[in-house]
């Protein structure tokens, strides 16, 4: 017989801890109602009352199917559930469910609170009960609990009775530290249900300080706890919580979970969007590497492996992309034969029979260029230009005659110190010779660099070509130093996009990093030229 197990996200709560993540309070709505159409079961919104932020939100929030959850933590000692400003602030807002944090290792309690053992008890008790009375769901969060069962674990049973008894419709077992690992979480786990905590009234909430927050949480479901904390992208406190974007597809897909639960989950083949969309409103680059919805995740480099993906996916994939959402890609490296050369090219569109002479050319100059600093398996336009040029199949846009950068500094007529990038570039269209001058400054007179300069210069008159471009704008601009000493030479990974929702990425190497962001960007428009189908002047 299935059973149900319950899906808790606290993106919005412990993947604000993260550093570095700042949500604004429509960004939070816009990520509540992600996870509403991914089917969790509780979405936890933030703590009402400590920033102005959570409350704006909690304010506003959307209707959701999920259960729209307010964090807060037990009330202090000396002063009533009701008569606790926090407290109140957090029931305040108003939601349907209320989750309480509060300390169940007898070190916490006496270093950080500074209270009794029993205090702390009555903490509890009382708080869950305020919630329960206020006709909400309590859901206690039981921090430190795995180091505290190890140092004491009647007290630290005696605090999650504590709050079933209040009513608590869970107690979650929280490793805070993220120091405990999966063999550990699964015994004490058991040891808690024997001991006679429901496992339908149990959840679970690992950090990934060890890397083992999936593994531990895996271990939890595998000795019966039913309520799954954790958070998009795996964002949270110092190194993060539990992934969801790892455990969904893992429960839903993989044995034994898939056979023995459902969930509520839905809309799986939207994972990789809402995970990459999160990057985007964090203004972060994807991790490529992350489990089923990293850009890496079905990405096949080493030649071996691509000769037999083309014969048979299953061969290197533990499931089909499309079932996340993802997609496979077979990258064109040093590491690649020709079975990554052929599937790259015609992926690109490129048709080339399998005898052409060429095709081993490619392979080469690819490995030659990468020993000189290029890198292909993430500039996949620029390994698409060189393969055109080899092919014969290149057209010829534009000669660029010379460019010039300046950087100057000095102060403005305030007094302020600014610098102003300024750039000249000459190109030779079709016999015609064109001059363009730009310098860089940003909506708020702010000085863009020395690379927007050329990328503004460069865009702003290529004649014939002017209105192909005009949509085409700079997404993302990376700078490696490869090799050391005298061999170090820069390269340059510049991202572009346009308003056909393409993007496409570019390579440029040179000992200095402007030449090497000038060669990514000129590359980037012959792609741009050649995808629009735009003829040579
Ligand atoms: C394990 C976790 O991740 S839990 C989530 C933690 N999240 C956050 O802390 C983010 C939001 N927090 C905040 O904005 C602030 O800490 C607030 C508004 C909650 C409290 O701010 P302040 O009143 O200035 O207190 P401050 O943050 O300095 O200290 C926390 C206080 O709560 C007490 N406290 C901590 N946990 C609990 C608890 N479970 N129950 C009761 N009191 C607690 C501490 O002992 C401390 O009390 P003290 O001021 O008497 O020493
Ligand atoms: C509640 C929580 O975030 C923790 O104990 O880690």
């Amino acid at each position: 017989m299935t059973q149900r197990l319950y899906l808790y996200d606290t993106t919005l709560r412990d993947g604000q801890q993260t550093q570095g993540v700042q949500f604004s309070a429509d960004e939070k709505a816009e990520i509540a109602q992600m996870l509403d159409a991914l089917g969790v079961d509780y979405i936890e919104g933030g703590w009402p009352g400590a920033n102005p932020t959570d409350s704006d939100f909690f304010a506003s929030a959307p209707a959701t199917r999920a259960m729209m959850t307010a964090f807060g933590m037990t009330k202090r000692a000396g002063r009533s559930a009701q008569n606790d400003d926090v407290l109140a602030a957090v029931l305040d807002a108003g939601t349907g469910a209320v989750c309480l944090v509060g300390k169940t290792h007898p070190f916490h309690v006496h270093e950080a609170l500074g209270i009794s053992l029993q205090d702390n008890l009555e903490n509890i008790r009382a708080s869950v009960a305020h919630v329960v009375a206020a006709g909400r769901e309590a859901i206690f969060d039981a921090e430190h609990f795995f180091d505290g069962y190890a140092d004491d674990a009647d007290y630290a049973l005696s605090c999650l009775h504590a709050a079933l008894d209040a009513g608590a419709r869970w107690v979650v077992l929280c490793d805070t530290n993220g120091g405990t690992l999966p063999g550990q979480v699964g015994q004490i786990t058991q040891q808690v249900i024997a001991a006679g905590v429901p496992g339908d009234r149990l959840g679970i909430h690992c950090h990934d300080d060890t890397g083992n927050a999936v593994a531990c949480t895996l271990a939890a479901i595998d000795a019966r706890a039913r309520q799954i904390q954790g958070t998009l992208n795996g964002l949270g406190e110092r190194c993060g919580n539990a992934s969801l974007t790892t455990l969904i597809p893992t429960l839903l897909l993989k044995q034994p979970y898939a056979s023995a639960f459902t969930t509520g989950l839905q809309g799986l083949a939207g994972l990789t969007r809402i995970s990459r969309r999160l990057d985007e409103i964090l203004n972060r680059a994807p991790s490529r590497a992350a489990p089923y919805a990293g850009t890496s995740a079905f990405a096949h480099k080493a030649g071996l492996h691509a000769s037999a993906i083309v014969k048979n996916p299953a061969t290197y994939e533990h499931i089909d992309p499309s079932l996340v959402g993802n997609e496979r890609v077979i990258p064109m490296s040093n590491q690649a034969g020709q079975s990554n050369l052929r599937a790259r090219l015609a992926e690109a569109g490129i048709i080339v029979s399998r005898d052409d002479p060429a095709l081993p050319r490619i392979l080469d100059l690819v490995k030659t260029r990468e020993d000189a600093g290029y890198a292909y398996d993430g500039a996949q336009a620029s390994f698409e230009l060189l393969a055109l040029t080899e092919l014969g199949r290149m057209q010829h846009f534009f000669d660029v005659e010379r460019y010039r950068v300046t950087i100057e500094r000095r102060k403005n007529a305030l007094g302020k110190r600014i610098s102003v990038s300024e750039a000249v570039v000459v190109v030779q269209i079709g016999g015609q010779r064109m001059l363009s001058v730009s310098e860089s400054i940003g909506p708020e007179g702010d000085d863009l660099g020395p690379v927007n300069a050329l990328w503004r210069a460069l865009a702003k008159d290529l004649g014939p070509y002017q209105a192909a471009i005009s949509d085409m704008h700079l997404t993302d601009f990376r700078v490696r130093i490869t090799g050391a000493g005298v061999e170090a030479t820069t390269r340059v990974n510049i991202e572009s996009a346009d308003h056909q929702g393409r993007r496409w990425s570019t390579v440029g190497v040179s000992p200095n990093i402007v030449d090497a962001s000038f060669e990514a960007l000129v590359e980037a428009i012959r792609w741009k030229l050649i995808r629009d189908g735009i003829g040579a002047a």
